[in-house]
């Protein structure tokens, strides 16, 4: 016979008129790469640090991978947000998990087996996340909800900094917004690309709840300032 000794807990009132907090992610793709590790600590008051890695065949562009991840991970406490722009990916999951990722997020687009990658990465011990091009409908997350704690919509076309927001992806992300709810998972949904001071409102408007900002944030001298700017965003500037 089980005594029960405590009360039963009363049910969590959540406030649904509150928004819940942004998570800003300085996107390290445009710091100088000649300073990588004073310009990581310059964005050291945000909680996750963006960090890409390309390969110049997914994505025109090529920028760093493991190695260079491994050499920061000593010097910063930030959750390591790694987004993987390379094709194919799985043979580099584990590399990046060791070289010290907290998040993986790889790209539906190039993963043909995404539901044993998204095993993987979780298996290695990461958060596993998905990201999704411009191109791509929502829809095709609908097999993998279950699955990911991170989904981030990719505002431009990816491989390179400092391009224009692409406003068509706001619908996008409201429809994402509300396949989060329906799962009822706690499912972190991210922008990347273009994001600044006058995007934000309305991706987060939009249901966004994590922001990648590169120039915004490392094309500014103080940069706190610039990490506040986008923390502090109401919404009601939209209007
Ligand atoms: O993934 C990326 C590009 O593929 C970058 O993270 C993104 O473009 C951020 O840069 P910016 O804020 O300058 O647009």
């Amino acid at each position: 016979m089980y005594i029960l000794r405590d009360p039963l807990p009363l049910p969590i009132q959540v406030d649904m008129t509150q928004r819940p907090s942004i998570i800003v992610a300085p996107s390290l793709l445009a710091a100088d790469f000649s300073r990588l590790g004073e310009e990581m600590a310059s964005v050291s008051q945000a909680p996750w640090l963006h960090l890409d890695v390309m390969d110049g065949h997914f994505v025109p562009n090529i920028s760093f991978g493991p190695p260079v991840i491994a050499a920061l991970r000593a010097h910063s406490k930030a959750k390591f947000d790694t987004h993987l722009m390379i094709e194919p990916a799985d043979p580099y999951l584990e590399a990046t998990a060791k070289a010290g990722a907290d998040h993986i997020t790889i790209h539906i687009e190039n993963a043909p087996h995404i539901h044993r990658s998204l095993q993987t990465i979780r298996a290695l011990g990461c958060k596993p996340g998905v990201a999704i091009c411009p191109g791509t409908p929502p829809e095709a997350l609908s097999e993998i909800m279950d699955m990911v704690d991170i989904i981030l919509v990719m505002t431009v076309n990816p491989g390179f900094g400092g391009q224009k927001f692409i406003e068509s992806q706001l619908s996008k992300i409201s429809k994402i917004a509300g396949m989060i709810r329906s799962s009822g998972r706690d499912i972190v949904l991210g922008v990347d690309g273009g994001i600044d001071p006058e995007t934000a409102p309305r991706v987060i408007k939009a249901g966004a709840t994590m922001l990648v900002a590169g120039s915004s944030i490392f094309g500014k001298k103080d940069r706190e300032a610039a990490i506040r700017a986008l923390e502090a965003v109401r919404t009601e500037d939209t209007a």
